[in-house]
């Protein structure tokens, strides 16, 4: 079984490897909708894989860290691609979510990438 949250978070980011003339390298903000998947089996005594609490307190440092901050000065976020945001968000998510399966970032309503470790 899958279930699966859902946060936002307002940033602000640059992408550095990208030439001027790009419009994505100067200062510019993103409202991310980041999705986390947690997969497991049912406990049957609760009838659920894990409470949803349990995923947001594993995301209240995260959004602590995150929201309404320049991402680029984050240890481990220089180029901070949705990709690499999705990368950073696991490495920091794993050790403390059990049965993370996946961190969907969409930087627009468009656009995103799913990371699976
Ligand atoms: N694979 C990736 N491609 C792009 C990323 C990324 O993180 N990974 N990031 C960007 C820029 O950050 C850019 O801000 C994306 O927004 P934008 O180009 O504005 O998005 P849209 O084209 O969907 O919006 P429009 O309003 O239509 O311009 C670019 N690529
Ligand atoms: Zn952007």
């Amino acid at each position: 079984m899958d279930i699966f949250r859902i946060f936002h978070l307002q940033c602000a980011r640059r992408l550095p490897a990208l030439s001027e003339s790009h419009p994505c390298s100067r200062l510019h903000g993103h409202s991310f909708r980041v999705e986390l998947g947690v997969s497991g089996d049912l406990d049957p005594v609760h009838g659920w894989v894990v409470d949803f609490a349990e995923i947001e307190a594993a995301w209240q440092p995260i959004h602590r860290t995150l929201d309404h901050r320049y991402l680029n000065d984050i240890p481990g976020l220089e180029n901070p691609t949705s990709e690499n945001l999705a990368i950073w968000l696991w490495g920091q998510l794993r050790p403390v979510l059990s049965g993370l399966s996946w961190v969907k970032v969409m930087e627009t309503h468009d656009s995103g990438c799913i990371y699976r470790g």
